[in-house]
């Protein structure tokens, strides 16, 4: 199977679990929106659920395909979100926000009963070891950027801003020996608006690998 054909399947997958009248939380990037389109058509086939989306893309697309969107600052708790990955380990520890929607992505996957990540064979690694996406507060860059490079973090600022408008960087750490010590130390950085490890918030995985689809749960 290609890539392409992972990504489905695994949303396909996903998206089965999702019952009747859910708040369902929807995630951002190419995974995402094959599970907006597997959730979509399930909806035009009488599904009845509403959403919370992680960005403005989402809510685009899932508009687009009549999907009924709620504004998230209006929700309190989300049953169920289903969102894709750039790297995750068996632990179920995931790197995000290769689109820059990592804040947005966090929130509510915090705010979420469970969820879930739809991955391709290609995210799966043993240890986590991609530069990690961070984003800032404009006003504090030249601190943020300075303190990533302290902790061993150099980071490259993006072009392009978040939805939020603010900056976006990625920060490499190299292979990531202790992720938790890592986040701690990102979180306490002042104008450091949020980062791409997700160590807590991923319930389950739903892999996709040249056509057989393996579920992972967090013990
Ligand atoms: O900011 C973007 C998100 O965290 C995406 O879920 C992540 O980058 C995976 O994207 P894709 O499914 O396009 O590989």
């Amino acid at each position: 199977m290609t890539t392409d054909t992972d990504k489905r399947a695994a949303a396909i997958a996903a998206v089965a679990e999702i019952q009747p009248g859910m708040l369902v939380g929807l995630g951002t990037g190419s995974t995402a929106a094959y599970a907006v389109a597997a959730l979509a058509e399930r909806v035009r086939a009488g599904l009845r659920i509403t959403a919370v989306v992680t960005s403005k893309a989402t809510e685009t697309l899932a508009q687009s395909h009549g999907i009924t969107v709620l504004p998230f600052d209006d929700v309190p708790q989300v049953d169920l979100t289903i969102d894709g990955v750039d790297q995750i380990d068996p632990a179920l520890r995931a790197i995000k926000g290769g689109g820059g929607a990592m804040l947005r992505e966090k929130i509510v996957a915090a705010a979420s009963t469970r969820m879930i990540a739809i991955v391709d064979g290609s995210k799966r690694v043993a240890q986590l070891d991609r530069a990690i996406p961070v984003e800032i507060l404009p006003f504090a860059r030249a601190f943020v950027l300075r303190r990533l490079a302290e902790l061993g973090g150099p980071a490259i600022l993006r072009a392009t801003r978040s939805d939020q408008d603010n900056l976006l960087a990625d920060a490499a750490f190299g292979p990531i020996a202790d992720p938790a010590a890592l986040a701690a130390e990102l979180s306490a950085i002042p104008g450091l608006l949020g980062h791409g490890l997700f160590l807590d918030e991923i319930d389950a995985t739903c892999i996709a690998d040249d056509s057989s689809t393996v579920w992972l749960k967090r013990s």
